[in-house]
């Protein structure tokens, strides 16, 4: 798929967040938004999912599922890890399937308890399974490595270019060496 971002424009209170801001993305690549903090990327992320709308410009996108990884992990914290993406994956996929998905990034006694009583890390890392197991045509990560330490970090590297290959991924991040681990391509605003 192509995603068309055309002149897009948005203010809050009359302070411009995003300037005329154009690019053309398309499937098969990880974007890599890097901009210093608060001009608008997490702004911008929410315009493309209809969380929010832009003042002006255009966006030409085919109306495809799209997952998610917000700057908060919202997850069902009573609920497992398994039943939080178990509840957003295709019906397709059993209980069995996703424990396999979630072991990829997690060990295994942690995956029944609620996600309430996982750390920081851990949660973050049922976030980015459940966003990645979703039915997808594209992928949105905002700071999707928060919390993540440098050896779990490489294991979620290497899962997200697994899992996303031939969708449209565009994710956020402050760190060149994500940009470099990920062999993504830099895109600013
Ligand atoms: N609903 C809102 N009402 C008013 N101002 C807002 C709103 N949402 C965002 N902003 C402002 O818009 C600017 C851009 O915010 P945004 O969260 O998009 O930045 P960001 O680039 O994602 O920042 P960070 O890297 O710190 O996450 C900030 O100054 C923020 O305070």
């Amino acid at each position: 798929m192509k995603l068309q971002i055309c002149d897009l424009c948005k203010q809050f209170d009359g302070v411009p967040v995003l300037d005329h801001v154009s690019m053309e993305l398309e499937s098969g690549h990880i974007y890599c938004l890097t901009a210093p903090s608060g001009k608008g990327k997490t702004t911008l992320f929410r315009i493309l999912m209809g969380l929010e709308t832009a003042d002006s410009g255009r966006l030409f996108m085919e109306r495809v599922p799209i997952g998610a990884v917000f700057q908060e992990d919202r997850l069902c914290e009573s609920f497992s890890a398994v039943d939080n993406v178990l509840m957003t994956s295709p019906s397709s996929v059993s209980r069995a399937e996703v424990r396999r998905e979630l072991m990829e990034l997690l060990p295994e006694e942690v995956l029944d308890r609620p996600t309430a009583t996982l750390s920081g890390g851990q949660k973050r890392r049922v976030a980015i399974c459940r966003a990645l197991c979703a039915s997808s045509g594209l992928l949105i990560l905002d700071e999707p490595f928060t919390g993540l330490d440098a050896g779990t970090k490489a294991d979620v590297i290497r899962y997200l270019q697994k899992k996303s290959a031939g969708k449209l991924t565009l994710l956020s991040t402050h760190q060149e060496e994500d940009i470099l681990a990920l062999d993504g391509t830099r895109i600013t605003i």
